[in-house]
């Protein structure tokens, strides 16, 4: 990987094209975290050593211990923060905290009741929210402000590569202050974050084949790093759904029979002028599980309300096929193909 800007990239873990995740460290001696780089929230939060032993996610992943890190600070303040699932509570310490071989010293969240569902299905550890300030629970300056007040990037940016081959290594990449050549083709396209203080676009409409049939009086859409799927209003979504022929399943998720998958159409979200396209290699999860084939479509239904929404989320699957720069000194988005 090769960056112009003199950061060394953060390495991340593709786990079946659902969750990605790079390392951190909190703490001295460093304590190791594997963190989703979200840029739906602005709070880093991680389990700690002090989550009761109700919570089985704790236990099943790192837990940050205070005691053992002699760059500590106490803090004490309560930490809520509220995901579809269920909330995730607990208190605020600060510490050194090292991302991509950059340490600022951060208020983070130690997490002493972590639901099991959805964390006890994570691969990582905690969460690492690359949103903007006005998003941030508490008040906290998110991280990559704090490197930015720094003044050690080349440019206040990051860009976010998701790789969808198993077999790629690694299985993507955080590059802060810049982009990484590597992992794209042709010409980035921007497009102002049309609300100043979140990663949200305008978009135009969604096309499914050449026919556009959702948000055609214009929507918000969300760029978040860290949710797995696009999702859209329910409403939208189910009608997608039955275009393509997808049956829901009870938890809400979609298939379809995997003989059909190559009919299947292309859908296409019109962001800034231009078309991003996801054709049904991008939005089909093909699992054999127990030499069965299950093809899962990566649509979900999800109904924010007002004011925030209704919007659509352009999530994992979307930027494994754009790679995705996110630009805070001129508060845009751009897309390049992915390679
Ligand atoms: C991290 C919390 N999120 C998830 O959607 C989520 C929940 N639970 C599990 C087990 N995984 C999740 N995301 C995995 C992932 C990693 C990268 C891409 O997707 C969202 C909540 C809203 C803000 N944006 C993030």
């Amino acid at each position: 990987p090769s960056t112009s800007n003199g950061t060394t990239p953060t390495p991340l873990t593709n786990y079946l094209d659902a969750q990605y995740y790079g390392e951190i460290s909190i703490g001295s001696p460093a304590q190791m975290f594997n963190v989703v780089f979200d840029t739906g929230s602005a709070n880093l939060w991680v389990p700690s050593y002090n989550c009761s032993p109700l919570y089985t996610a704790c236990f099943t992943h790192n837990r940050y211990d205070a005691s053992k890190s002699r760059t500590h600070i106490e803090n004490g303040t309560g930490f809520s923060i509220q995901y579809a699932s269920g909330n995730v509570r607990g208190f605020l310490s600060e510490d050194v905290v090292v991302v991509g071989g950059i340490p600022v010293v951060q208020v983070f969240a130690e997490v002493t009741a972590l639901p099991a569902i959805p964390f006890i299905f994570a691969k990582f550890d905690g969460v690492l929210g690359m949103g903007y300030p006005n998003v941030a629970i508490d008040g906290i300056t998110p991280v990559f402000d704090r490197i930015m007040s720094q003044h050690v990037l080349k440019e206040d940016v990051f860009s976010v590569y998701y790789s969808k081959d198993p077999m790629h290594k690694p299985g993507g990449e955080l590059v802060l202050g810049g982009i990484d050549p590597d992992y794209y083709t042709g010409t980035f396209n921007y497009m102002g974050t049309h609300k100043a203080g979140k990663w949200e676009v305008n978009m135009k409409g969604v096309s499914v084949g050449e026919e556009m049939l959702f948000c055609k009086e214009g929507c918000t859409a969300v760029i978040d790093t860290g949710s797995s799927y696009i999702t859209g209003p329910a409403s939208s979504v189910s009608v997608l759904m039955k275009t393509i022929g997808a049956t829901e399943l009870a938890e809400g998720g979609y298939t379809v029979n995997c003989d059909l998958v190559k009919s299947l159409p292309s859908v296409t979200f019109h962001l800034g002028g231009h078309e991003y396209t996801l054709t049904e290699e991008d939005y089909i999860l093909w699992q054999s599980q127990f030499g069965e084939d299950i093809c899962s479509v990566t649509f979900r239904g999800l109904d924010v309300p007002p004011p925030t929404g209704p919007i659509w989320i352009l999530g994992a699957n979307f930027i494994a096929r754009y790679y995705t720069e996110f630009d805070r000194r001129k508060n845009r988005i751009g897309f390049a193909t992915a390679v």
